[in-house]
């Protein structure tokens, strides 16, 4: 039998050391006790930094919305969350170095505590265009917390105030992160295999 699973043929939902995804192999990288032990982690920090405030998380959909969700539920202090939407990658592993704003933010940010929420910050490019958005709307603070950070891709000079994992130049999926749609189900991270 197979240890390698086909995404496009099965869905994968646990733990396998390989799978393939669009005919690419990708290996276990981060499994979700680990994520999960450090958004907990992330979550402790953000209650004590912002305790006596109520702070609004705003989530980057698509990737974004799985670590939003766990983290607002490790964080015991009022918050709020919102939502915006930002396309970049469409079905490519390579930004395509143009982000569209899908949807934009409804709440009124004036005034307010905001914690940009991303998946992953890779080239930096949507940060940055999140950076410059959000200027416009003038909050009090604006924080970023990143599941992950790919240092040696990341161009702009971007300050990220809650990183979950340092990981290298290597496509990744699961955990909300997709290759063409797919594999944003996986409860763990996978890295593209260059062997
Ligand atoms: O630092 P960057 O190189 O800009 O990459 C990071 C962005 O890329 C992904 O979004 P994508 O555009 O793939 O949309 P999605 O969240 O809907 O998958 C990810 O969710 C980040 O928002
Ligand atoms: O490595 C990645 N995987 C999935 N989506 C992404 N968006 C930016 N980088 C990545």
């Amino acid at each position: 039998m197979s240890t390698t699973r086909d995404l496009t043929e099965a869905p994968a939902q646990t733990h396998e050391q390989t799978i393939t995804c669009r005919g690419e192999r990708f290996r276990l990288y981060l499994d979700s006790d680990r994520i999960q032990k450090r958004i907990a982690e992330i979550g402790r920090q953000i209650s004590n930094e912002y305790e006596g405030k109520t702070p609004i998380l705003i989530s980057v959909l698509n990737g974004a919305f799985m670590f939003t969700a766990d983290l607002m539920r490790t964080i015991d202090i009022d918050c709020e969350v919102d939502f915006i939407k930002l396309s970049s990658y469409g079905d490519e592993k390579v930004s395509s170095g143009q982000v569209h704003e899908l949807k934009s933010v409804d709440a009124n940010l004036e005034g307010r505590d905001v914690i940009v929420i991303e998946d992953i910050v890779d080239t930096g490019l949507s940060m940055q265009f999140m950076m410059n958005r959000l200027a416009d709307y003038n909050p009090k603070s604006v924080r970023v917390a990143s599941l992950l950070h790919k240092p040696a891709s990341t161009e702009p000079d971007l300050t990220l105030d809650y990183v979950g994992f340092e990981i290298p130049d290597l496509f990744v999926i699961g955990y909300g992160l997709d290759y063409g749609q797919i594999a944003r189900n996986l409860p763990d991270i996978y890295i593209l295999d260059e062997k």
